[in-house]
C-alpha cells in the first residue's frame, strides 16, 4: 500500500492524517495544539507539527506529504533563513490603518480587486508588510524573504535548503495581496508599495508539482491555504458552497472564473486545483461559542443544549465582533448584546443568541458570495463548530436553506493528503477517493425575523478604543 500524509497547520492546532494513496482510507492520525495569540513564533508551529507527526506514527513510510495551513500569516526570514520576528497571523488587526492607506494609494478598492482579486484588509499579508515597514523599520530592513505559514513549513520539511528553494501554491499566493489570480503572476509593484523593496518571494508552483523531498525521501506537494485544502478534502462539486466554522468563519465555492469584488466582501482567491475559490471570511466563528460557554460557565455540549432549549432568542441579538471584524471590515469593532429584556435574561436565550449571531454573520457571507454570481446548489458545513448540535439545527433556519454536514473529519488535512497523492501519481487530476461524501442533512423553517433583527443591530457596536 502506498501511503501519503496531509498536514493542517491551522490557527488553533496542527492535524496530521496518513491515508492510502489509492483508496483514501484513513490509516492513522495525530494532532497537537498551537499557542494562542495573533502573533506566533513559527517555531511553535514546527514543534506542534513534530508532535502531531509523532502522534500519527511518523512519516518515514509515506511516499508524499503536503501541508495546508492558515492563510495570510506574514513569515519574514533574514538572509540566513532565520525568522525575523514572530509571524503576524490572519486575525491580527494591527495593520488596519495600513490597509486603508494602501487602498487609497492604488486608487481605491476597485483597483485592488482588479489587480489581485481582493481589497486590502488587515488580514492580507500586504498590509502586514506595510505595518512592518512603518513600525519596525529595523526588522523590515532585515527581511530577505517573505512567505506564508504553509510555505515555511514545507520549506522546513525539505530541510530549509536556502531562500531560493521557497515555494508556494496559487491558493495561498492569492491571499497575499501581491499575486494576481487572474494573471497568475506576482504584482511586485504592490510589494514595492507596501515594503518599499522586493525581498525573495516563494516560487508559485502548480497544484500537482513537487516542492522538494523530505529527509526521508517523500515527495513534498505544493501545499495550499487551508480553505482550498478543505475544498480538495471534501472533493467539492460544482454548486457546493462550503461554510467552515473554525477560528475563522468562511464561505466559499470553486469557480472556473476569478472573482473581483470592489465591495471588498468577497476575496477572489485561487483554489488548489488550477481554478478559483471566491471566499468570504469572518474573524468570529467558533470562538464566539467558546466565549459564550465561558461566560455561562458551561461546556460546549451544555451551551448547545441551552441554545436548543428555547425555540428562539426572542429578539435578543448577539453581534459577534469579539475580535473586531474583517467582513464587514470593522477591525476596531467589539461585540454587543441588543434587545435584552427581563424575560430573555436567561442562559438559554444568551446561548441561542450566540449561535444565531455567529450564523447570521455567515448568512451575510453566503449572500455576498451569491451577489458575485457564485452558483449554489447545496451548503456543506465543516470545521470544529460544525460538531455543535445547536449549530447544525439552527443553521438551516438562519441560512434559509437545507444544510449538509459531512461526517466529522479533518477535511483540510485530508485535502493536503489528496494533493500529496496527486503529486506522487503525477496524474492530470487529483485521485477520486471513496464513495460519495457521507453527509447528514438538516432542515428547518427559515427565520427571516432573526436575520432582520441581526441586520438592525449589527452596526450598533462601540469601538475597542
Ligand atoms: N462540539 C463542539 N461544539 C462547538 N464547537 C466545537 C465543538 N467541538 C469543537 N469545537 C470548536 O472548534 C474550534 C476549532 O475548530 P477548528 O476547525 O479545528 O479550528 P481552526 O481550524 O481555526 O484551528 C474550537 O474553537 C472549538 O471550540
Ligand atoms: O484568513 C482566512 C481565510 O482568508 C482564514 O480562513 C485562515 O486561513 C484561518 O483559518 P482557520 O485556522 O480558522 O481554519
Amino acid at each position: 500500500m502506498v501511503l501519503v500524509a496531509g498536514i493542517d497547520s491551522s490557527t488553533q492546532s496542527c492535524k496530521v492524517v496518513v491515508r492510502d494513496a489509492e483508496s483514501g482510507a484513513l490509516v492513522r492520525e495525530g494532532r497537537a495544539s498551537h499557542p494562542s495569540g495573533t502573533e506566533v513564533d513559527p517555531a511553535a508551529w514546527w514543534a506542534a507539527l513534530g508532535q502531531a507527526v509523532e502522534a500519527a506514527g511518523g512519516l518515514d513510510d509515506v511516499a508524499g506529504v503536503s501541508v495546508a495551513a492558515q492563510q495570510h500569516g506574514m513569515v519574514c526570514l533574514d538572509a540566513d533563513g532565520t525568522v525575523v520576528r514572530p509571524a503576524l497571523l490572519w486575525n491580527d488587526t494591527r495593520s488596519a490603518a495600513a490597509a486603508t492607506a494602501l487602498t487609497e494609494e492604488l486608487g481605491g478598492p476597485e483597483k485592488w480587486a482588479q489587480a489581485v482579486g481582493s481589497v486590502p484588509v488587515a488580514s492580507l499579508t500586504v498590509t502586514k508588510l506595510r505595518w512592518l515597514a512603518e513600525h519596525e523599520p529595523e526588522n523590515a530592513a532585515r527581511v530577505a524573504a517573505v512567505c506564508l505559514p504553509h510555505d515555511w513549513l514545507t520549506w522546513k520539511l525539505a530541510g530549509a535548503p536556502g531562500l531560493d528553494a521557497l515555494v508556494t501554491d496559487r491558493s495561498d499566493a492569492s491571499g497575499t495581496g501581491y499575486w494576481s489570480p487572474s494573471a497568475g503572476e506576482y504584482r511586485l509593484d504592490l510589494l514595492d508599495l507596501a515594503l518599499g523593496r522586493r525581498p525573495v518571494l516563494p516560487r508559485v508552483i502548480g497544484p500537482a508539482d513537487h516542492a522538494g523531498v523530505t529527509k526521508a525521501g517523500a515527495v513534498l506537494g505544493a501545499g495550499a491555504g487551508d480553505n482550498a485544502g478543505a475544498a480538495l478534502g471534501v472533493q467539492v462539486e460544482p454548486g457546493d458552497v462550503i461554510v467552515s466554522i473554525g477560528t475563522s468563519g468562511t464561505a466559499f465555492a470553486r469557480s472556473p472564473h476569478p472573482a473581483s469584488d470592489g465591495s471588498g466582501l468577497v476575496n477572489g482567491f485561487a483554489d488548489a486545483e488550477g481554478t478559483f475559490l471566491p471566499l468570504v471570511c469572518t474573524l468570529n466563528a467558533s470562538r464566539v461559542l467558546d466565549a459564550t460557554a465561558r461566560m455561562l460557565g458551561v461546556d460546549l455540549a451544555e451551551l448547545s443544549r441551552l441554545a436548543l432549549s428555547v425555540p428562539s432568542a426572542e429578539g435578543l441579538v448577539l453581534v459577534p465582533y469579539l475580535e473586531g471584524e474583517r467582513t464587514p471590515n470593522k477591525p476596531d469593532s467589539t461585540g454587543a448584546l441588543h434587545g435584552l429584556r427581563l424575560d430573555t435574561a436567561t442562559p438559554a436565550h444568551l446561548a441561542r443568541a450566540a449561535v444565531e449571531g455567529m450564523l447570521c454573520s455567515l448568512a451575510d457571507a453566503i449572500d455576498a458570495l451569491a451577489a458575485v454570481g457564485t452558483p449554489m446548489s447545496r451548503v456543506l458545513l465543516i470545521g470544529g463548530g460544525a460538531q455543535s448540535p445547536a449549530v447544525r439545527e439552527i443553521a438551516p433556519a438562519v441560512f434559509g436553506c437545507p444544510v449538509l454536514v459531512p461526517a466529522p473529519g479533518e477535511y483540510v488535512a485530508d485535502g493536503a493528503a489528496r494533493q500529496a497523492a496527486w503529486a506522487v501519481a503525477g496524474s492530470a487530476s487529483p485521485p477520486h477517493w471513496g464513495e460519495a461524501l457521507s453527509v447528514t442533512g438538516f432542515e428547518a423553517p427559515a427565520t427571516p425575523d432573526v436575520r432582520a433583527a441581526y441586520a438592525a443591530a449589527r452596526d450598533l457596536t462601540v469601538s475597542r478604543g
